[in-house]
């Protein structure tokens, strides 16, 4: 007898990645690259609420308001917080459950207190847009804490509290996640003041920083806190539309991509559709609906698993997807089509346990649907160069819509998810250069998340989710000391070192050989005369000759400029000497 929709799945680890964290089963796969069957999202359209905001940033800045704010947040991590947000504590609460747990409930306490009297452009209260960033978080399985932290993350850029407030009441994870979504949403603040996001090889190297540099679940706080003022963007300036979706385009999307976060990708890209080309937008809004059918693949794929069961034909998963506004937008650029002429707006995948299943599967669904001639492939006999496997069809459904149709095993299936075949790779690396320590590295974070949401996920349980017990004893993996993929200083990577310069609020990413040091980097670099003082990764620069790692944020703070060009070693060892005499 064929097993219900999705049976979990043992999955084969990546073989070079160490230590793994335990494999995704089919399940959250389906559930994350495209909903179950019979799951299926009411309709595809991005969710466009109604927040709006103010000019420059998300919120209206209250005049300076840190100490007072943070004795308040105090307070209120003491006593609970106080009535008036019970209304928005008790509908997050009745979204998910997680907001009843006691350090989330401590974190919305101390929010509400850091951003009471800060209001949207809306006029909505801020803490909407906290608690609307940690209810992403919630709806992706995140732990407490992350959840908290999504909770706080605004607290330190612009209610006052400090790390160690968050971190003597939540605890130093916390207080590190807050950080490290600081981090990013200043260098996102510097990107977009340099419209990093219009030179793509800055935009790539600066997302491979963002991945690098920070906690993996600091770079998702980041992208729930991005969707939600994409969401909420109505209310902005043109200009200000425009640089948010350009950079969300360019950096963000491609970024959820990467950490496989598919359906945030895809909301991301549809609002920066919407804002970046609302004609075009509007006018292929209006096509879909005659191509688009709702309701077409839960029908198919039920036709499809009582067709599979008749045979006896065991499977692991079927799914389906709607193809985005957005990417069937790109599709009909890339390849310069009309929009009847995208045969994968519907799409449903079937995985299987073996060769002769698929094809037996393969032979089913074209008795079920007459197949459109010149659309099958078979790259299971046929691998494509970068051992992608699967056979693709596409047939006429009831109503005389095409759908498109991929048969894979579970094998072929985890290497087009994550190995060399990914679908990150397949689609955005083709064309640009990604050295292979980035790529693992970026592997190594996809699993990093997908083990992560699997091990939480409310929404979609898997066998390990179901026990609640189990949650306490998982911790987020991270790399150890003498892992290869690491950034960390201790670690030997072979790739090219990625590092931030700014000089004069300019910012730009640069690629660097390994072992260089600030001084190499100057040289190669400046020619606006000598700086007067570094300061790298916030802190003063007394020697120079240090090395720059992987993420490092290495500021100018220019002098007078000066005729002399290059900086050698002997000159900054005798500044050094000089600024040491100076400083003692
Ligand atoms: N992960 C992954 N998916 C792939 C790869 N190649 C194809 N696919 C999937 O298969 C779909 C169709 O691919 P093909 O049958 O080769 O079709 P095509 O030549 O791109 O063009 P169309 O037939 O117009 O879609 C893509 O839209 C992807 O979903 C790959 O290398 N990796
Ligand atoms: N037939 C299908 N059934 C289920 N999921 C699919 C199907 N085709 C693609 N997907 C998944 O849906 C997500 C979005 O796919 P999307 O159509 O945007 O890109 P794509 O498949 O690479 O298409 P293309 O390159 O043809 O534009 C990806 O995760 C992809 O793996």
């Amino acid at each position: 007898m064929t097993p219900s929709i999705a049976c979990p799945v043992k999955c084969r680890p990546h073989p070079r990645l160490a230590p793994q964290p335990p494999a995704p089963s089919l399940e959250l796969l389906a559930a994350r690259g495209a909903p179950a069957a019979g799951e299926l999202r009411a309709s595809r359209s991005p969710p466009y609420l109604s927040l709006s905001r103010s000019a420059d940033s998300f919120e209206s800045r209250a005049p300076c308001r840190g100490s007072a704010s943070a004795r308040r947040a105090r307070a209120a991590v003491a006593l609970g917080g106080d009535g008036q947000s019970a209304a928005l504590i008790a509908g997050a609460q009745s979204r998910h459950a997680i907001f009843s747990d006691e350090l989330v409930r401590r974190a919305f306490a101390a929010a509400e207190a850091a951003h009471r009297g800060q209001v949207r452009a809306s006029g909505d209260p801020y803490l909407q847009h906290c608690v609307e960033t940690a209810a992403l978080l919630a709806e992706l399985g995140a732990f407490p804490a992350v959840v908290a932290a999504g909770l706080l993350h605004d607290t330190v850029d612009d209610a006052g509290l400090s790390y160690g407030f968050i971190s003597e009441h939540f605890g130093a994870g916390v207080a590190d996640l807050v950080k490290g979504v600081s981090k990013l949403s200043h260098l996102s603040k510097l990107a977009r003041r340099n419209d990093t996001a219009s030179r793509i090889d800055e935009a790539d190297r600066l997302r491979i920083i963002f991945l690098a540099m920070e906690d993996a679940r600091a770079v998702l706080i980041k992208l729930a806190d991005r969707l939600h003022n994409m969401r909420t963007l109505d209310s902005l300036p043109k200009n200000k539309q425009q640089s948010f979706a350009k950079e969300t385009l360019e950096i963000f999307a491609p970024l959820a991509n990467q950490l496989g976060i598919l359906n945030w990708k895809e909301q991301l890209e549809n609002l920066c559709f919407k804002y970046l080309c609302p004609d075009k937008f509007d006018e292929l809004s209006t096509s879909l609906t005659e191509f688009h059918n709702r309701d077409m693949i839960a029908a198919a794929t039920r036709r499809l698993e009582q067709a599979l069961q008749v045979r006896g034909l065991s499977y692991y998963a079927i799914y389906g997807r709607h193809k985005s506004l957005y990417s069937i937008y790109s599709k009909m650029a890339r390849k310069k089509l009309a929009m009847d002429e995208i045969y994968d707006i519907h799409g449903v995948r079937v995985i299987l346990e073996n060769k002769a299943d698929c094809f037996a599967a393969l032979e089913i669904i074209h008795h079920l649907w007459p197949r459109i001639p010149g659309k099958f492939k078979d790259y299971i006999n046929s691998p494509k160069p970068n051992r992608y496997q699967s056979l693709h069809t596409v047939v006429l459904t009831e109503e005389t819509l095409p759908l498109e149709i991929q048969i894979r095993t579970r094998d072929m299936h985890l290497q087009a998810e994550f190995g060399i075949a990914a679908h990150w790779r397949y689609k955005e690396v083709a064309a640009r250069s990604c050295c292979t320590s980035v790529s693992e590295m970026v592997e190594w974070v996809r699993w990093v998340i997908t083990w992560h949401c699997q091990t939480l996920n409310t929404d979609h349980p898997s066998s390990l989710a179901r026990d609640a017990s189990s949650k306490e004893t998982h911790t987020i993996p991270s790399h150890s000391d003498a892992c290869l993929l690491s950034y960390s200083k201790q670690c030997d990577h072979k790739g090219p070192v990625l590092v931030i310069l700014l000089e004069n609020e300019k910012m730009s990413v640069q690629e660097i050989p390994q072992h260089w040091t600030i001084v190499d980097l100057l040289n190669r670099s400046s020619n606006s005369g000598m700086p007067l003082r570094l300061r790298l990764n916030c802190h003063v620069v007394h020697n120079w000759n240090q090395e720059l790692k992987m993420g490092d944020v290495l500021e100018l703070i220019p002098s007078t400029p000066c005729k002399c060009r290059g900086y050698t070693r002997e000159f900054h060892q005798k500044f050094d000497q000089c600024l040491a005499v100076s400083q003692s």
